[in-house]
């Protein structure tokens, strides 16, 4: 049934989906091996043919198996990366058919490496028949390894109604913002007058893909940080800060310096740290296993103490309706108003590193 049928038998007019994307997690210890194997054999993770690809996805993730079950069973055997989703899901549907009052919206998960994989959730999508799509990464930075992996998995297996629409990335939006200076001045507040450096360690990626592909995701994270620096600085005054890059894999040179890196120099300079996610929205296996228990031993080894970590924003008021404002950015109701990167054509306009290549994966419009 249409939009217009809708209107005439007195039901509400559009039909919106809103699909959010994020990397997905194991659910259980079984779960693990495959999923990493999913992760490993996506070209945008390791850019080699398929032939030599898929063997080497198969070694990595029988090696890396044993060490990433241990780390999941320190959350209760799975990641809790989907629940957290659900939830994020759930406040972000409320919010719009509110603010849509007109229209019916229905938001969707789809996962790149764990169930609900995009395969699966494209043909839920079809099943509800919506006149628009709104594809909405859960990646508030563009990464060739993020973003545009997810997208181009979308665009592979969709094959419903509706007019899609993308949104590119959301590095300042000012609800994002919002809610991680929330998170830093919460945690700068806590009792206690030991002198602290706030690192805001973002997930790295290899150097080469930024230096050789022109992968945006740097200069965004970059974007995101200067954007909270000055949303605490206006708050309370100068902060002491500095960026890093945490959970690198691999024998490859990536975006530095490492969060562990940062840390020690925080020892050597007599401060303790406030470590802010600044790349993920939910906390998961990264924040709870790598930040809260991995990177608090190393603190404590290098003597910088206090050792706090401000929240990922989840579902928040001002992080919900940033999504909000995105997927209504992108349906043309506020006139880009949201803090929205304009990829695709007006790309060149704001940022200095654009996607090369496959930018049009990131255009407003995708598909009719
Ligand atoms: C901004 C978000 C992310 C980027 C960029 C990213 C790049 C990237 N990741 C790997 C390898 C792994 N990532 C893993 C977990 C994981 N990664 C992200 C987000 C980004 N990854 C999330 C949200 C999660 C958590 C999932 C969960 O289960 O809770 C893992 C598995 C865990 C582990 O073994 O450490 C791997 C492996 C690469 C190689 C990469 C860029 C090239
Ligand atoms: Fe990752
Ligand atoms: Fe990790």
């Amino acid at each position: 049934m249409s939009g217009a049928d809708r209107d005439a038998g007195g039901l509400k007019g559009r039909r919106i989906a809103v699909v959010l994307f994020n990397l997905g997690g194991p659910d259980d210890q079984a779960s693990v091996k495959p999923f990493l194997f999913n992760l490993f054999n996506d070209p945008a993770i390791i850019g080699l043919p398929g032939l030599a690809r898929t063997p080497l996805a198969r070694l990595i993730s029988s090696r890396r198996e044993a060490a990433a079950q241990a780390n999941y069973r320190l959350m209760g055997g799975g990641s809790p990366l989907l629940p957290e989703t659900r939830r994020q899901a759930q406040a972000l549907e409320a919010v719009l058919n509110d603010r849509l009052a007109d229209d019916e919206v229905r938001v969707f998960i789809a996962m790149r490496y764990w169930h609900p994989l995009t395969q699966e959730t494209a043909a839920d999508v079809a099943v509800y028949g919506p006149d628009e799509v709104i594809l909405l990464p859960l990646y508030p930075q563009y990464s060739t390894t993020t973003t545009q992996s997810s997208l181009k998995e979308w665009n592979a297996v969709y094959a419903g109604s509706g007019v899609s629409r993308a949104v590119c990335c959301y590095p300042d939006a000012p609800g994002w913002i919002e809610a991680q200076a929330d998170g830093v001045c919460e945690k700068l507040d806590a009792p206690g007058d030991a002198p602290v450096r706030v690192l805001f360690s973002a997930h790295g990626i290899p150097e080469k893909l930024v230096t050789g592909k022109g992968d945006p995701y740097q200069e965004q994270v970059e974007t995101t940080v200067a954007s909270v620096v000055a949303a605490v600085e206006a708050r309370r005054g100068p902060i002491d800060h500095a960026i890093c890059y945490q959970s690198r894999v691999g024998p490859m040179k990536w975006l530095g310096p490492s969060t562990p890196e940062a840390i020690e120099a925080a020892g050597r300079d007599g401060l303790g740290v406030v470590v802010v996610p600044t790349a993920f929205v939910s906390e998961h296996i990264e924040t709870l296993v790598e930040l809260d228990i991995e990177y608090a031993e190393l603190a404590h080894e290098k003597g910088a103490s206090p050792y706090l970590r401000a929240p990922a924003v989840g579902i928040g008021a001002p992080f919900i309706g940033a999504l909000a404002d995105a997927a209504l950015d992108a349906l043309d109701r506020t006139g880009g108003r949201t803090g929205v990167a304009p990829f695709g054509p007006g790309c060149k306009a704001k940022w200095k590193s654009c996607p090369r290549g496959d930018a049009g994966t990131c255009s407003a419009r995708t598909a009719a």
